[in-house]
């Protein structure tokens, strides 16, 4: 039987000066186009689920009241508790209680959750991560190796140390002689520099505050860089029914189209923050001060309130030739890269904030004229956002 190629990939790793390894693009990309789906080596709660606003499964992590409708919990059943850590670790089946004991919730981890109230609540995160990536080495050491191969400077030395001497008191005795205050903090970097949120769901009343349920390390999701105008950008579907045990795969999809060679970037935050919020995560928690064409322009401006005035003076008829230069694949290096971006692709939804792309292709290569929001999941025809920006005719960043 003939054998069928796999399709080319549409994005493929570089090395750039400045930049480190990057995703550029293989092929010209279009609007929609799936990039990347990858799945996690590493998956860890933000809290431990006895404390999330929306309890979660410890082994899938759907939300448990999504879980309880869906057809992959047990019919009638609530969610289970572990039969050691009790109440701190809730499974939404036998079937994720049975596979997390054999994986991420060995009897020595489920014990060491018993002492995370003895941290303070900013330590419970990496301390979840450091068992989980501890457990990750004796459990799959390929998967251990690959999270050490991706980039990350140290972190401060205290952090690493306490932790490092909290973390190994839980651990099995005798651990193995390589889990040394230097793998602690290697690991730690590791996790900052590149580790995926995993959001509960959005509700409006949450005023943009939405809490992580998880974070994810994705292998090859790890190699875009960052952009304030990303021209991607990624979705998740982590209470999805569908898909099995791949719904923490997270999918990355291009917001319009990008020619080839270009860089593939995604925002690693919300589009709508601040240029001081930018510069200071990036530095902070990415160890850059961020060079793009937006942050060039930004930061001659003095405070938000020019943002929001100078984006009035643009108006419609500027969105036309902010269009052009969109659809040309420019880089967008006018006065106003941004203010088409904002209304084109910034979710119109009041304390959402998420990113728009429009869904994939039809299999036969038909584009959608439909766009999804990456953080509510609100669907929008394309026709109705031109509808908006004529109507407003103003292109601010929201619609109030
Ligand atoms: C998730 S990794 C991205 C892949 C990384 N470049 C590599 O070589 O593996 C994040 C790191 O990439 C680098 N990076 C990301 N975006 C950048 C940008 N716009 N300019 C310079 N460096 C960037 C920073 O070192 C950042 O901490």
């Amino acid at each position: 039987m003939a054998s069928v190629a796999p399709p080319e990939p549409l994005v493929k790793v570089a090395e750039l000066p400045g930049r480190g390894r990057a995703l550029v693009a293989a092929r010209p990309i279009k609007a929609g186009d799936v990039l990347l789906s990858d799945s996690p080596v590493l998956l860890y709660p933000a809290i431990l689920p006895s404390a999330a606003a929306f309890p979660f499964c410890s082994y899938c992590f759907r939300s448990l009241r999504s879980a309880a409708t869906s057809s992959t919990a047990l019919a009638g059943g609530g969610p289970l508790p572990c039969p050691s850590c009790v109440s701190l670790s809730l499974f939404c089946s036998p079937r994720c209680l049975s596979l997390a004991m054999t994986s991420s919730h060995p009897s020595w981890l489920c014990r060491s959750l018993l002492h995370l109230s003895s941290l303070p609540a900013d330590l419970h995160a990496p301390a979840l991560f450091l068992l989980a990536a501890y457990n990750l080495a004796a459990f799959s050491p390929s998967d251990f190796l690959r999270l050490l191969s991706l980039e990350g400077a140290l972190p401060a030395a205290y952090e690493a140390a306490a932790l490092h001497s909290f973390v190994t008191s839980l651990l099995p005795q005798p651990f193995p002689s390589g889990f040394s205050p230097e793998l602690t903090a290697a690991l730690l970097a590791k996790d900052k520099r590149n580790a995926f949120g995993l959001m509960e769901p959005f509700r409006v009343e949450d005023a943009g505050e939405r809490r992580v349920r998880a974070y994810g390390i994705y292998p090859n999701a790890s190699f875009f860089n960052h952009d304030c105008l990303p021209n991607a950008c990624r979705f998740d579907y982590v209470d999805g029914d569908g898909d099995g045990d791949r719904n923490t795969d997270i999918v990355v999809r291009a917001i319009h189209d990008i020619p080839e060679g270009r860089e593939v970037c995604l925002s690693y935050f919300p589009v709508n923050w601040s240029y001081a919020e930018r510069q200071r995560r990036l530095v902070e928690d990415y160890g850059f001060q961020c060079q793009c064409d937006r942050c060039q322009v930004e930061k001659n401006w003095k405070d938000d309130e020019e943002v929001e005035s100078m984006e009035e003076e643009e108006g419609v008829e500027g969105m036309e030739t902010l269009e052009e230069e969109n659809n040309e694949g420019g880089d967008g290096d006018g006065d106003f890269p941004h203010a088409y971006f904002f209304v084109r692709y910034l979710c119109n939804r009041e304390n959402c904030g998420g990113t728009l792309a429009p869904l994939p292709p039809s299999p036969h290569g038909t584009l959608s004229n439909v766009m999804e929001c990456n953080v509510c999941g609100q669907l929008r025809e394309e026709g109705n956002i031109d509808e908006d920006v004529a109507e407003d005719g103003d292109g601010s960043m929201n619609d109030e």
